[in-house]
């Protein structure tokens, strides 16, 4: 076992290691379905959390080709841009779009509303209060060690990530300036299970960093690298030909 592997050990998480994107992106889809069926069967339904960005393509579309009730699956995103779905930035339009099978059977709670950052944020966070705990959490990192929205010394990301955060959703902004709505430790925190994807050689050099140095503000992923969690990993970084720019 490496560095990396006994660290995360120590903190309760498995990095698991694949050889080719598209088996990491099997293999996530297969353990949030799995997730996702326990919950339902438990509880009649399940409560999912997804990443937007550029990396998770692949996987959205192994997701879409699992057979699940997905009428019984709410879904939502972790963070979003301040952006209306027409805009290319949009995360809820790439899970619109690679989802696309499945979607219309969803119950979906959109992060942008049109209103104001904070306003958008403050009704989400009313209602994303139903949801919690959250079943599932699927996170994704920058190179810079930002998960969700939550960015490296923004100013209250102390705070949001604090399971003791008082919104489950609030108006972040992203290391550019540009607006945000992200989930808060308050909803990702208590989730029942998370899991982090992960590709490319320095997104794993940012994950060994962020877990030795353990400075949330600083590494804001080292705040959620904790049981209950398991790691995707794989060193290559390949995206499919017809995945947004
Ligand atoms: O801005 C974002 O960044 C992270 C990582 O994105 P990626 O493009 O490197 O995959 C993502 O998890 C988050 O949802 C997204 O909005």
């Amino acid at each position: 076992m490496n560095a990396i592997e006994s660290r995360l050990e120590q903190r309760g998480v498995t990095l698991k290691r694949f050889d080719t994107p598209l088996q990491q992106a099997e293999q996530l889809a297969a353990a949030v379905v799995e997730r996702l069926n326990m919950a339902i069967a438990e509880r009649g339904q399940a409560s999912l959390a997804l990443s937007g960005g550029r990396s998770p393509v692949r996987f959205l579309d192994a997701l879409a080709r699992q057979a699940i009730d997905w009428s019984r699956v709410r879904l939502t995103l972790v963070d979003e841009r301040w952006v209306p779905e027409s805009d290319a930035q949009s995360n809820a339009a790439l899970l619109r779009s690679r989802l696309a099978a499945v979607f219309p059977r969803l119950q979906w709670l959109p992060l942008y509303r049109g209103v104001t950052p904070a306003a958008d944020a403050a009704q989400v966070d009313a209602q994303l209060a139903d949801w919690l705990p959250l079943d599932l959490v699927v996170l994704g990192m920058g190179v810079d060690g930002h998960t969700a929205s939550l960015f490296p010394h923004a100013e209250g990301v102390a705070e949001w990530l604090n399971g003791n955060c008082d919104a489950g959703c609030v108006a972040s902004r992203a290391a550019d300036g540009t607006p945000r709505l992200t989930l808060t430790g308050r909803a990702l925190h208590s989730a029942r299970f998370r899991l982090l994807a992960i590709s490319g050689d320095a997104k794993l050099r940012t994950l060994c960093t962020a877990v030795e140095a353990d400075q949330p503000a600083r590494w804001p992923i080292s705040a959620f690298v904790q049981a209950p969690m398991d790691i995707y990993y794989c060193p290559e970084d390949g995206q499919p030909d017809d995945a947004p720019v």
